[in-house]
């Protein structure tokens, strides 16, 4: 069978329409063009983006912002479709793959505040704002007097309420702030042993349906292996924790040689905001190793007393 691209034919990406999902969409774009590929943008208005200002978890999920590029996919109107791979829920719809991982930006998050340089300036009961279980739990660690406000919408949108004087501070994620050329609103950067990251923030996944050789082969050379394997341990301890975007965990991977360093974190918001957090490490140069490690991770939480999420 030939699975190669044929060169006159043009590879078409389903994206949202927010500047970030924009940004990512043409970043794909340019990389595809400089392999000499002809590609076009479909921008499409998802359920997700529609509702951005109620509660996600209450209306489906994050996967709302994923399904309807799926459908475009399925329908033979796009090729493929770039996710955050924050967003991107821990099992594909049958008949799709991630075709590729890129190289993760900053997978950090960031500090947002017009009067204050840092966490540790927060006056007592200061409001920041955050829709993130995880963000609210890890904050909530180190300052139980923070007044934690919901957040929702857009990168923009969050910004313009922060400057409205709805919060004292925000925290976002520093890959988007940097992809939309806004760094300097980041007043400074959680380390990891601050605040953990989510699975998977600041990289960029392809998804592709399954029976597309051809594009599964265009893409590889945008794969980035160290990311895709760390992301995948990642990804494995939400996966196995049942985990949505409606339980309290971080999952973040670092590499030291061909060593990967998974550090897990999950949070308990009902009782005394306890945290259980737990670190392995193994060599990894496959996925299956990837995913194992993480699985062994997801294992420890639950023995250290984590509870599992209802699988969505
Ligand atoms: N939850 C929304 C979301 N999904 C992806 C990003 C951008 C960063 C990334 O690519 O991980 C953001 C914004 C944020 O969390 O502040």
């Amino acid at each position: 069978m030939n699975t190669a691209i044929s060169p006159d034919s043009e590879i078409v990406i389903a994206t949202r329409e927010s500047r970030l999902a924009l940004w990512q969409a043409e970043h794909v774009q340019a990389r595809l063009q400089a392999l000499g590929h002809s590609v076009r943008l479909l921008g499409m208005t998802t359920k997700g983006d529609q509702i951005l200002d109620r509660s996600l978890s209450k209306v489906g999920g994050k996967g709302l912002f994923v399904k309807e590029l799926e459908v475009a996919l399925e329908e033979g109107r796009a090729d493929i479709a770039v996710h955050s791979l924050k967003d991107v829920p821990m099992e594909l719809p049958e008949g799709f793959v991630l075709a590729c991982v890129m190289e993760r930006e900053d997978p950090r998050d960031a500090f947002v505040s017009p009067n204050y340089a840092a966490l540790d300036f927060l006056p007592q009961g200061a409001t920041v704002g955050t829709s993130s279980l995880r963000r609210q739990v890890l904050l909530q660690a180190q300052r139980p007097d923070l007044r934690i406000a919901p957040l929702r919408g857009n990168l923009d949108t969050r910004l313009r309420k922060l400057d409205e004087g709805h919060y004292d501070a925000i925290v976002l994620a520093a890959a988007g702030l940097k992809r939309l050329g806004l760094e300097e609103r980041i007043r400074c950067a959680f380390e990891a042993d601050e605040m953990l990251p989510a699975a998977g923030q600041g990289a960029l996944g392809i998804e592709v349906r399954a029976d597309r050789a051809d594009l599964i082969a265009a893409l590889a050379p945008l794969a980035h292996e160290p990311t895709w394997l760390g992301v995948a341990a990642e990804r494995a301890v939400s996966r196995s924790m049942g985990g949505s975007c409606s339980m309290p965990l971080a999952a973040h991977g670092i590499w030291q040689g061909d060593e990967l360093f998974l550090r897990a974190a999950w949070g308990d918001l009902e009782g005394q905001l306890a945290l259980v957090q737990v670190d392995e490490h193994a060599t990894v140069t496959t996925l299956a190793e990837a995913e194992a490690l993480g699985e062994a991770v997801a294992q420890q939480l639950r023995a250290s007393g984590a509870r599992m999420g209802l699988s969505s």
